[in-house]
This record gives C-alpha cells, structure tokens and sequence, in this order.
C-alpha cells in the first residue's frame, strides 16, 4: 500500500513573509495523526524555502518542504538556476521537475527533464515528475500515448530502485487553474496508464511502489472521489495549496480515505 501524498506548489506566489505566515497557518490547524496516513509537503518559491522549513521544525511538523524547479548540473555559469545540492541545503526533499509552466512557458523538453529528474535521484531527493497533455492533444490525439511517452523520456536511464522513489504527478493542461478538472474516470484511466508503462519499464514491484498524483484545479470539492481512486495516489496542489484552510482540508480528506500503515 502507497502512503498518498499531497503537494502544495505555491508557483509564484507569496513573499517570505506571506510564505511564513501561510506556514505557521497551517501549523496551527493540523491534526498530527494525519502524517500516519498522508505525507505533506509544500514548494514555496526558492526564496521560501528555508524560512518555511524553520516553521515546520519549530512546531516539530513532518511536513517537507520541495522546490519548483532545479538545474541539472552540480555548479557554474547558469545565471538564475539552483543546483540539487543547493536544495539540499535548504532543506529540500523532493523538487517538481517538468511542471507543464517550466514546458510551455520556459522551453523545458522531455531531455532536460529527464536531465533534472536523474540528479534530483542522484542528490537523494524525491523528484515529482509532471505529465499532462493540453486540450489540442486530448480532442485531436491519443492522450494516453502522449503522456506515456512523457513519463518514458522522463524516467529514461534509471534503474529499478531510483524508479521506486520517483513520483509522478498528472496534469492535463487544461485543467491547470481553469476550474475544470478531469474527470475522477479520466484521471484514474491516465494514472492507471502511467502505472502500467512503469510496470513494463521496471517491473509490478516498482509500479506498486510508484506514487502517482493528480494535479489539475483541486479542490475541497473534488478531491474525495479523485483520492478513492485505486491509481491515484494524492495531489498536486496549486491554487487550493495558498490558503490554509483550504490546503488543511485537502489533507483531513486524503488521509480520511487512506489506511494507516502503509508502506514509505
Ligand atoms: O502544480 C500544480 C498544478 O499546476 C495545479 O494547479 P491548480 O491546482 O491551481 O490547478
């Protein structure tokens, strides 16, 4: 059994001290018996990273704190780009690699997410690999191929063990801060279709152990019957991620659904 997990990525939102006071929010309000069931972490911009993490220690919280983005190599000339190691120092235990933003928006291809993904494994961190198709792709393609072929490129070149700690996260495009979510049919067809390439690439063992998150505008309202489903193994969290209570409630209702003692 996979411990669910839900993910707050804050994008470009909230100064450090908004990111402190969002911290501390969140703090005040969680029950603690929720980490026997769900695993919490948020990715508040670079800058946040640390004055976030301080929170959490402070209250004695498990929740982890992830980065948005990293540069693939160790140092050098990269104007604006944070090393693995960097991150790590920070604090940092996972980073999201490929987010549909980092693609669309900054030219990111399927070779340097892969680039990302490999040193997020090799620095010891979790990588949170995001597929997802757009709309033109979903009503004028095969869907499920294309975001098949996104997490192949992602993954290329791992071994069965770093396969086991990745995550996936699936976020169709078009459900990305619209409102409009898949379905919990689509989501589940499309999660259970990542799931069953890695058990192709890397064997039933790594599949079973492989999280695989949705991530497409939820919310309080939708996020108990896309969690009950059987491939779906958490969220990726973005605008409900920004408040409190709404992130809060995000989390009672995963760990609602999920049974205690499962497997890390
Ligand atoms: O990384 C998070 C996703 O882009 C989802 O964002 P959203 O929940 O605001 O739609």
């Amino acid at each position: 059994m996979r411990i669910p997990l839900i993910a707050g990525n804050w994008k470009m939102n909230l100064g450090i001290a908004e990111g402190v006071v969002l911290s501390q929010n969140i703090c005040n309000n969680f029950d603690k018996s929720w980490l026997d069931r769900v695993d919490v972490l948020v990715c508040p911009p670079a800058i946040g990273l640390r004055p976030c993490l301080t929170v959490f220690e402070f209250e004695r919280l498990k929740v982890q704190v992830g980065a948005q983005n990293v540069h693939w190599q160790p140092q050098g000339a990269y104007t604006g780009e944070l090393s693995c190691d960097m991150l790590a120092s920070a604090g940092c235990t996972a980073v999201i690699v490929g987010h549909s933003e980092r693609r669309n928006l900054f030219g990111e291809t399927n070779e340097q997410v892969n680039l990302k993904l490999r040193a997020v494994l090799a620095q010891g961190m979790t990588p949170i690999a995001c597929v997802g198709e757009s709309l033109a792709v979903r009503e004028g393609h095969d869907p499920v191929e294309y975001v098949c072929a996104q997490v192949d490129a992602a993954l290329a070149g791992i071994d069965e063990a770093e396969a086991a700690r990745c995550v996936i996260a699936y976020e169709p495009v078009w459900a990305i801060g619209t409102g409009r979510t898949a379905t919990p049919e689509q989501a589940q067809q499309m999660c259970a279709a990542i799931r069953a390439l890695v058990a192709d690439r890397f064997g039933s063992d790594v599949a079973e152990q492989v999280r695989v998150l949705y991530g497409g505008s939820v919310n309080v309202g939708n996020i108990d019957a896309l969690i009950v489903q059987p491939d779906i193994d958490g969220a990726l969290v973005g605008g409900a991620s920004l408040e409190a209570s709404s992130f809060l409630a995000l989390i009672k209702a995963c760990a609602s659904h999920a049974g205690a003692g499962g497997t890390r």
